[in-house]
């Protein structure tokens, strides 16, 4: 579903990307972890081309997205859903309106076909009884949820999440994830850049380790997290959880509790 091939990214005299190959099947949830500047956003933002790579190619769906002109930008990113730190929704429009504006705009979809989507993505995420309020009515979490929802609601075949919890104040952080999850249960193709490590043991097929410009190790959460091999990922997890590999993090005995929000369904 989503390849990157040899994919090399420099800011001036910087390789930030050093040679990055991957491959996200179709309906796997992929997570990428790593220590802060080792290129994970930037990995992730070249492959809706937010971020234009130095050399290597990205595949979505058969397409080599790499090789788009500018002009069809927009029409591959409909392809390639993205969720970022900040939600983005525009305030002056109602939770409603900020779910059905790219339908119209990019997908010319008739207002009547855009709002009754923009419902179902509302209602999947927990928020339908939300749809008339204004952004700044609703928290963080409820917030994101809307994001994810504008998101789902143009039809991607994969989704990109970048950090999309960091931004959320604890008691928050757990609505959302519960969409993510039952995202990935629907069959969603997922990538996620994210510190949240328990929702990685929990929720990933794959998990990526990237250091340094390079994917150093990956596997499953039993694999990365249980018995890792490299000596800088051993490195990476004891310093993000103060344990031996293996042992359930710092960051996780933090347990999240479980905000008090309608629990969504997707
Ligand atoms: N637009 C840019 N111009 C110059 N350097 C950049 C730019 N974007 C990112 N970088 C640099 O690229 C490196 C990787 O950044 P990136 O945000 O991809 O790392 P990350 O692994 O996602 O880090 P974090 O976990 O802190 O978000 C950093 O050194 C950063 O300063």
């Amino acid at each position: 579903m989503l390849e990157v091939i040899a994919l090399e990214k420099r800011f001036g005299e910087t390789d930030v990307l050093k040679s990055i190959d991957l491959t996200v099947h179709a309906g796997e949830l992929v997570f990428v972890i790593g220590p802060s500047g080792s290129g994970k956003s930037t990995m992730l933002r070249c492959c809706n081309r937010l971020e234009e790579p130095t050399s290597g190619a990205i595949m979505v769906d058969n397409e080599r997205i790499t090789d788009i002109t500018r002009h069809d930008l927009d029409r591959m990113r409909l392809k390639v859903g993205m969720v970022f730190q900040g939600f983005h929704l525009y305030p002056h429009m109602s939770v409603l309106k900020n779910v059905m504006l790219a339908q119209v705009k990019a997908l010319k979809r008739s207002k009547p076909e855009a709002e009754a989507r923009a419902m179902d993505m509302l209602d999947q995420v927990g928020l339908a009884h939300k749809a008339a309020a204004m952004p700044a009515e609703l928290s963080g979490g409820q917030q994101q949820r809307v994001a994810i929802a504008r998101a789902l609601a143009l039809d991607p075949k994969v989704m990109l999440f970048d950090e999309p919890t960091s931004a959320l104040d604890p008691e928050l952080v757990g609505s959302v994830l519960r969409v993510m999850k039952q995202l990935r249960e629907a069959g969603m193709t997922m990538v996620v850049v994210s510190h949240e490590m328990e929702f990685a043991r929990e929720a990933a097929d794959r998990v990526v380790f990237m250091d340094g410009g390079y994917v150093v190790e990956q596997g499953t959460p039993e694999e990365i997290f249980g018995a890792p091999k490299s000596d800088r990922l051993k490195s990476f997890l004891s310093r993000v959880s103060g344990h031996a590999p293996g042992a359930r993090s710092a960051e996780h005995s933090d347990a999240r509790p479980a905000a008090p929000q309608p629990e969504p369904a997707v």
